[in-house]
């Protein structure tokens, strides 16, 4: 594989959309949104608030005014295979006066909600449920709200998706954690930090409680930044395929930022930082590493992939709670990588990969995005790489196939 070398322009946060859309749908007015990532998830996202009764319209600068109803409407939501939304938006609809339904793909069924959905019952919401989906929300109008006990260990949007319409709630939410450790601490920062922005008084009051207090929800017109953790595949070229790779970057952000940029440098990627954007250089030597990745699980897949390619291999950890993302993820890598001739062994809560003699050959992507996307970096290195579906990149990227050949040319 010859050298990578090029910019990237990665399209807008998937964690900022959703929360965007959910709390212009739950605001005191209208909110004109730039940047809005435009993808399955967030499609998906954008139909299951329009049928609680929620406008959106899309001008020709490429704005999009959301316009939340007087009061929301309840409708049938289908999740696809979106976290954001299966956590999110069950809120809202309790918040409607009727029964809402939520389906989603075969692989949704499989993904934990219950812990969301059982605090949505503690605050006084009306559901029925197995802990996945499907289930159905009967909403009332209001939920009192007060104090509510979960254990967010399987992930950290049950957090998110209470302090989100906490606010909208009649005694505001007092939130507690009990279990092991809330993975993907960065989100619930910026769920907090996005609550603040629309004036919100909400804010984490110990290591696992957060306050909420009631009030509106103000309208705000947001700006939405790239998505880092997408914009991390393409970075990873560099380190895979030697070359320099390119993106743009906020100064400041909420995002995990820090936790991207130090795992692609611990696997040898050289990080340059300047106002605006990030360039990664590489050799094409990868670093083997051993990596907590419990603030940044979704750069477990990549960080796999890289790993399979370094010259001692390494280990991942903090990650357990990924079984439940859009696959087994661990199972798949372990199977995926496996196939291509790595040595790889699930822990209880990660990975340890020993590199081998790689061949090419299928690479399933698992109907995951981001298996689509340790298959395309690994591929940089290893003649002969298919994905057999690049089209689960559609979650959260609408053309990452043109985005991949743009920078590594094939
Ligand atoms: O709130 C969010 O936008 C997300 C939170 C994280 O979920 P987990 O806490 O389940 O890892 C992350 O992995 C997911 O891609 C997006
Ligand atoms: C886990 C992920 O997504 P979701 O928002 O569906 O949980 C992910 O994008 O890696």
């Amino acid at each position: 594989m010859s050298p990578v070398s090029g910019t990237v322009v990665v399209p807008g946060s998937k964690s900022a959309t959703a929360r965007a859309y959910v709390l212009a749908a739950l605001a005191d007015g209208p909110s004109r949104l730039t940047g809005v990532l435009d993808a399955r998830d967030t499609r998906l996202m954008r139909a299951a608030l329009e049928a609680l009764g929620v406008g959106f319209r899309d001008d020709p600068d490429g704005t999009v005014l959301v316009s939340p109803p007087a009061a929301f409407t309840p409708g049938a939501v289908e999740v696809g295979q979106a976290g954001t939304i299966m956590r999110f938006v069950p809120a809202l609809a309790a918040l409607a006066d009727g029964t809402t339904t939520f389906t989603g793909d075969p692989e949704a069924e499989v993904r934990p909600v219950g812990p969301l959905l059982d605090g949505l019952v503690q605050a006084g919401a009306t559901i029925d449920h197995g802990g996945a989906i499907p289930f159905t929300v009967h909403g009332t109008g209001a939920v009192p709200g007060g104090d509510v006990t979960i254990d967010a260990s399987g992930s950290s949007q049950f957090v998110s998706g209470l302090l989100l319409a906490g606010a909208r709630f009649e005694r505001g939410l007092d939130l507690r954690h009990v279990g092991p450790p809330v993975p993907s601490r960065p989100h619930i920062r910026l769920t907090l930090a996005m609550l603040a922005d629309r004036g919100v008084d909400a804010a984490e009051t110990g290591p696992d409680t957060w306050h909420v207090a009631p009030g509106t929800i103000a309208a705000r017109d947001d700006v939405i930044e790239p998505d880092l953790v997408n914009a991390a595949v393409f970075l990873a070229a560099a380190p895979a395929a030697g070359g320099s790779v390119t993106v743009p970057w906020p100064s400041h952000t909420v995002q995990a930022s820090g936790a991207i940029l130090a795992t692609l440098e611990a696997l040898g990627g050289v990080v340059t930082r300047t106002p605006g954007s990030v360039t990664v250089t590489g050799t094409g030597a990868v670093s083997g590493a051993d990596l907590d990745l419990s603030e940044a699980s979704e750069l477990t897949c990549i960080a796999a992939a890289l790993l399979a390619l370094s010259r001692d291999g390494g280990r991942i950890r903090g990650v357990g709670h990924i079984r439940g993302h859009e696959t087994d993820r661990l199972a798949a890598l372990e199977a995926e990588l496996g196939a291509r001739g790595a040595e790889v062994r699930q822990t209880e809560d990660g990975l340890i990969v020993a590199p081998g003699a790689l061949t090419g050959g299928t690479w399933r992507t698992h109907a995951d995005h981001r298996m689509a996307h340790a298959g395309a970096v690994l591929g940089l290195a290893v003649p002969g790489v298919e994905l057999d579906d690049v089209g689960a990149s559609t979650k959260t990227m609408a053309d990452f196939p043109g985005l991949w050949s743009g920078l590594v040319g094939a």
